[in-house]
């Protein structure tokens, strides 16, 4: 398997060239690609495929081996890859994905990508978007949540995936690694959730960190911001242009008043490798 490793912000993917691969092995075999100790090591793979309703299809696999309908620093790094590799030869182009149809831009200074901002699509506080159980058209905004004796107030929300936004006053403080799998898997969220803890810094600022569905801790989250720049002003806690800062980094979300979401940070590439799948499969 060829691949080129990528991050956004420490969120680092396998970018695959799916029409050149086996990618029914490679999604098989997932978890031990992306294992860090045993395999190349990520959060995700991403398998580049044709598409007949865009430009180009992602695929998003979990390093769990789950597939994900949307990745936020996933489609960043997708679009920079498939624009320098010249499979997309245009600086604004669509790309599928189980969510819809995604519209990345590529920033460039200098012939340099420096930046990649994508229209990520609507956001939705409704419980059949989400989906959480309950009326399906009300909204998921005051959800309690219990984790052994602590009881949360969280925000439901779709951004193509599902996030659980729980405000809290120090970010640090968050014994994440503890109750971010009981609150994935919480069974208010029929197909689990990512999970996003958040700091109101000021009224452009917040700061989050993030155990995702499928991967556990990771650096950072794009669809995780955008849910959570959205809570945030749903709240009325901040207005509609807002810095998120993560551990791998800042991202800038811009709502408008239509829902939409505009997501806008960087995407590096690490390095190329060629991987015998038949070693570690
Ligand atoms: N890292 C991502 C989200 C990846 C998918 C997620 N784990 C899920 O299963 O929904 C991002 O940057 O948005």
């Amino acid at each position: 398997m060829n691949f080129t490793k990528m991050h956004g912000l420490g969120n680092d993917f396998i970018v695959v060239k799916g029409l050149e691969e086996d990618i029914q092995t490679i999604i098989k075999n997932a978890k031990k690609i992306c294992d860090r100790h045993f395999g190349v090591g990520a959060d995700g793979i991403l398998l580049v495929l044709p598409s007949d309703a865009a430009d180009i299809k992602m695929r998003i696999i979990n390093s769990d081996g789950s597939e994900a309908p949307m990745c936020g620093n996933g489609v960043r790094c997708f679009a920079s890859f498939v624009y320098k590799k010249g499979i997309v030869a245009k600086k604004n182009m669509t790309v599928e994905t189980i969510a819809g149809i995604q519209r990345p831009e590529i920033i460039m200074k200098d012939d340099i990508v420096t930046a990649i901002k994508v229209d990520i699509g609507t956001y939705s506080f409704l419980n059949q978007d989400i989906p959480v159980e309950g009326e399906p058209d009300k909204e998921a905004k005051n959800l309690e949540i219990k984790i052994d004796e602590n009881l949360f107030e969280a925000t439901g929300v779709d951004m193509g995936n599902p996030h659980c936004v729980i405000f809290t006053d120090d970010v640090e403080k968050v014994p994440l690694e503890k109750w971010g799998p009981k609150i994935e898997n919480y069974p208010l969220f029929p197909l689990k959730t990512n999970v996003e803890f958040v700091q109101v810094i000021s009224k452009d600022h917040l700061k989050m960190r993030v155990w995702e569905r499928g991967c556990g801790i990771t650096m950072a989250c794009g669809t995780g911001a955008c849910a959570v720049a959205a809570a945030a002003f749903e709240k009325g806690f901040t207005g509609k242009q807002v810095k998120v800062t993560l551990p791998g980094g800042d991202l800038f979300i811009e709502l408008t008043d239509d829902k939409r979401v505009y997501m806008t940070g960087p995407a590096q590439e690490v390095f190329e490798g060629h991987l015998e799948l038949e070693k570690i499969c």
